[in-house]
């Protein structure tokens, strides 16, 4: 029906979903065939399916979503987070037989073959998602091929790590490019992105460890012309441009296998105003001397309670990470801004003297909350204070 699909309920399983455990699950393949391995991650969004698999920091994972209906709102082009998908399967209960959405061009099943990103429904995603948050984190193969030996797909999970990987590398731009949002009609669908009237009175350098475009739309919005560079691009071309700010940008993997774009950002710190979300928040930890660690299962949803400890204000805020700033390994002059409520973790750092902060989740998510949008604003205020420009009291 309808082409989106896995067939009826009651077709016969065609695929099958090895994790690390041992635990076997049968489904429906639906996109990409094959076989592939990731590591399998849960997400509990109701929305933006499309945005996930979009999202470069997913490299090397699988996501099992939670809400038991996906791809009902099919693909469109809009609401991209880059030019392709990042993620190696994805896991879901029931895909939706029925698109149904004026913007969407393509199914989720077709954007997956295209994409080759292989997917298994009709799986229990509720028990894999209960033994997830028992056990952590667990690889995963998705097969098509049921004449390979479970126990050979099993070595083949436990053969593999993301821990220690550069991904970045994967996923960086090549050279440098100017973000020109025009071409995305500075997102049509955000009546903000008409505050600055067009005018870009901020010049931004953006390290690319694996950027997303809303951020970069966020940033554009507010005034900022960004040139995107990659992650390993010289600290000292960067100063050269002489810009008001420097981003440094989400991204997938292990944040500690990235010493060469800690070392980048130790170079600029202290010298421009510096913002940080997620990989670029623990790519800042560790250039101000801390230290990252691996989440038991991470924060993977739209739904996570934050609080900004200098005015008691909680957000509601999006979440996509497995690593964490251990904010023991902190030296005392950089304060731990914002708490994640749910485990206490540090969801941002503040490093006044340096002109730098960082939030380890995402203001810029669409769909999702809007909270902790004012993060890109008090990244705007930094960069005028340093032009001697007027700055509002904050809030
Ligand atoms: N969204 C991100 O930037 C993720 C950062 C890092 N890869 C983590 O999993 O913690």
């Amino acid at each position: 029906m309808g082409g989106n699909g896995v067939g009826p309920p009651w077709a016969t399983n065609d695929a099958r979903l090895v994790l690390e455990d041992g635990s076997v699950w049968e489904g429906r393949a639906f996109g990409a065939r094959g076989t592939e391995l990731g590591e399998v991650v849960f997400n509990t969004s109701i929305t933006g399916y499309q945005e996930i698999l979009t999202d470069p920091s997913y490299k090397g994972q699988f996501v099992v979503y939670t809400h038991p209906h996906i791809g009902n709102t099919g693909v469109n082009f809009g609401d991209m987070e880059s030019e392709k998908a990042h993620l190696g399967g994805i896991i879901v209960r029931d895909l939706s037989c029925v698109v149904s959405n004026y913007r969407s061009t393509m199914t989720l099943d077709q954007y997956c073959k295209e994409q080759g990103v292989l997917g298994i429904a009709n799986v229990d995603t509720r028990a894999i998602t209960m033994r997830l948050r028992d056990t952590g984190c667990l690889n995963g193969v998705i097969s098509d091929d049921l004449s390979v030996p479970v126990e050979e797909l099993l070595a083949r999970c436990k053969s593999w790590t993301i821990v220690g990987k550069d991904l970045i590398k994967e996923v960086s731009c090549k050279e440098p490019y100017e973000w020109d949002g025009s071409t995305e009609d500075e997102w049509e669908f955000n009546p903000a992105a008409r505050a600055s009237n067009g005018t870009k009175p901020f010049h931004v350098v953006a390290y690319d460890y694996g950027i997303k475009h809303n951020i970069l739309r966020r940033l554009a919005s507010l005034g900022c012309r960004i040139t995107v560079v990659p992650a390993d691009y010289p600290a000292k071309k960067v100063l050269e441009m002489n810009p008001d700010g420097v981003f440094l940008s989400n991204g997938p993997g292990d944040p500690s296998a990235v010493p060469y774009a800690v070392k980048n950002v130790q170079e600029v710190l202290g010298q421009k105003p510096v913002f940080g979300i997620c990989m670029g928040h623990q790519i800042l930890g560790q250039a101000v001397g801390g230290a990252t660690f691996k989440l038991k299962f991470g924060h993977h949803g739209g739904n996570h309670p934050i609080r900004f400890n200098e005015s008691g204000r909680i957000e509601i805020s999006a979440q996509n990470h497995n690593y964490a700033v251990d904010p023991e390994t902190l030296p005392a002059d950089i304060e731990v801004s914002h708490i994640n409520l749910n485990d206490g973790t540090c969801a941002g750092m503040l490093a006044r003297p340096l002109k730098a902060m960082s939030i380890q989740y995402h203001p810029e998510a669409s769909p999702g909350p809007h909270d902790s949008d004012v993060c890109f604003e008090q990244f705007i205020d930094m960069m005028k204070a340093e032009r001697g420009m007027p700055v509002a009291a904050a809030a």
